[in-house]
């Protein structure tokens, strides 16, 4: 199995030396291509910085992270920008998705940006709308859609550039139990049948009961894992029963 992501002894600390705040402490773990992967842990237990590190936002102060085998260390400014734009897509709690565009424009908006000829774009949305159940609601506007519609758009415009990894943070946390289940059905589809790796930090059991994996963060540090066997249920109770040890109900973590 080919390793998507590599990270050894990651620490990151904030703040100048005398006064820092260390985020995370010598964290080390691999993904594999094609796995669907969860973090979780107690509110400030470092998952939106570890995401961040792995995703190319921040970097590490010490330790080493691939990504597709290539040291993010090594890419500075347009490097690091381009090999982000051309592996990397992102999903976000909040969609992002900028209102005064259709949702055709703005899932095409990453590709017009890089001057790609108009009638690839119109093939891919083409394609990705259809994956996603949304190829109705091209000519709406953001503010017509529902919040799981906005983030299906979302994560079409994510999918457009053929990334290798997604990276989603809390993607189903605007959202009430109904269209997070819609969502998080699309990045089941998405990893199952294109492939594409997708490492999601979430607070919710549900969501990461759809996971093939689920790592756990306390105070910085990796706290175990779970595999599923592929059955949501018992993904489910296994995950609630792993934050009970790690010392919060599901409803204290929020
Ligand atoms: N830019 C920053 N400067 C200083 N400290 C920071 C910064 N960003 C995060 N931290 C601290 O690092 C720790 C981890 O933060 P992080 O946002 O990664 O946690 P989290 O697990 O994602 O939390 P939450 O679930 O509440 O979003 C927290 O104590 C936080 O206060």
């Amino acid at each position: 199995m080919k390793k998507i992501v590599e990270l050894s002894n990651v620490i990151k600390e904030y703040g100048k030396s005398s006064n820092s705040f260390r985020a995370l402490k010598e964290v080390s773990f691999d993904i594999n291509e094609g796995e669907f992967v969860g973090i979780m842990g107690p509110s400030g237990s470092g998952k939106t910085t570890l995401l961040n590190i792995m995703s190319t936002i921040d970097k590490p102060t010490y330790g080493k992270v691939l990504l597709d085998g290539k040291d993010l260390n090594e890419f500075k400014g347009e490097n690091l920008a381009g090999f982000r734009r051309d592996n990397i897509g992102f999903v976000f709690q909040s969609f992002n998705l900028l209102d005064n565009m259709t949702v055709r424009d703005n899932i095409a908006l990453p590709l017009t940006l890089n001057n790609v000829r108009h009638e690839i774009i119109l093939q891919k949305i083409d394609t990705f709308t259809k994956l996603l159940g949304i190829s109705d609601q091209m000519d709406k506007y953001p503010v017509e859609l529902s919040g799981g519609q906005k983030q299906r758009v979302a994560i079409c415009r994510a999918l457009i550039t053929d990334p290798k990894v997604i990276f989603a943070d809390e993607p189903t946390g605007a959202l009430d139990s109904k269209y997070s289940s819609d969502v998080l059905e699309c990045f089941k589809n998405v990893n199952s049948r294109l492939g594409i790796t997708i490492i999601m930090v979430t607070h919710d059991s549900n969501a990461a009961s759809y996971c093939d994996r689920v790592m756990f963060l306390k105070d910085g540090k990796m706290h175990g894992r779970l595999d599923s066997n592929g059955n949501k249920q018992e993904m489910f109770t296994k995950v609630l029963d792993m934050l009970a040890i790690l010392g919060g109900s599901d409803n204290e973590l929020l």
